[in-house]
């Protein structure tokens, strides 16, 4: 198994006249849960698209499984969910698994195992347009999953769910972890922090914090009781001083 699923370096991306991410090192190791934290703007989406291969105006080294970001052996290796869901309104959840198996060329017997993953078996014929917000994302969550991928990059997966959900999707995070899945979590409430097992901090396009929860909580000399959205105001406020 590979340590590192990614291995960024001097990443710069421009999108219209603006530089949004600015000389970016890190690696993303396979068998965790790392989350992307940081505000709405911070470039969370960027970081991501770039990794998929989507993003425009990239220069530096982007290397995804050993390959660079974007090669097409590289398409059936990744999961990816945006924000807007990506899945057919008009095609029962069944459906647009059978749809997106075929186009990924996955055996169809696993469009069932992934509608279990993300317990939606009890909507499976029923028509995504029909589904609330949180059953449709994951829907889309389950297309990611087609393929077993080795990297999985979800951007903001768990807005909108209740808290019971959130649980559920988390400890699924976890499992496909353990199986030596590199699973990449952005979201810009930092509640969800403590159940990652590394996190990268950005703010304004640079990361501030690289770690996991504690360290980074001792980094900004606050003890393991504080939470991380303090370790990060500590930290922003220490680097304008
Ligand atoms: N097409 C574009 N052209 C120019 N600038 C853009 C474009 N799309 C996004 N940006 C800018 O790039 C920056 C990073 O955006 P990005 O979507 O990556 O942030 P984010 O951290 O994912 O935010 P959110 O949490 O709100 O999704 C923002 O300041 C945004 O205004």
């Amino acid at each position: 198994m590979m340590k590192n699923a990614v291995e960024v370096a001097g990443l710069t991306v421009v999108r219209g006249r603006r530089e949004v991410l600015h000389g970016l090192d890190f690696t993303i190791p396979a068998g965790q849960v790392t989350g992307l934290l940081g505000p709405s703007g911070c470039g969370k989406s960027t970081l991501m698209r770039t990794l998929v291969g989507v993003q425009a105006g990239v220069t530096g080294t982007v290397t995804v499984l050993g390959e660079p970001a974007g090669s097409p052996v590289l398409r059936h290796r990744i999961g990816y969910v945006t924000q807007a869901p990506s899945v057919y309104d008009d095609l029962s959840v069944a459906e647009n698994l059978a749809f997106f198996a075929r186009v990924l060329g996955v055996d169809r017997r696993e469009t069932r195992q992934v509608i279990e993953a993300v317990d939606l078996v009890d909507h499976a014929d029923q028509v995504v347009g029909r589904l609330s917000g949180g059953q449709r994302s994951r829907a889309s969550l389950a297309v990611a999953l087609l393929g077993s991928p080795s990297l999985l990059v979800l951007d903001e997966p768990t807005v909108g769910l209740d808290p019971v959900l959130r649980e559920d999707l988390w400890a699924m995070f976890h499992r496909l972890a353990d199986g030596g899945v590199a699973v990449l979590v952005s979201s810009h409430v930092m509640d969800e922090a403590e159940r990652c097992d590394r996190l990268l901090l950005m703010r304004d396009g640079v990361f501030i914090a690289d770690g996991t929860p504690t360290e980074i909580k001792e980094k900004a000399g606050l003890d393991r009781a504080a939470d991380i959205e303090q370790a990060f105001l500590t930290i922003v406020r220490g680097e304008a001083a």
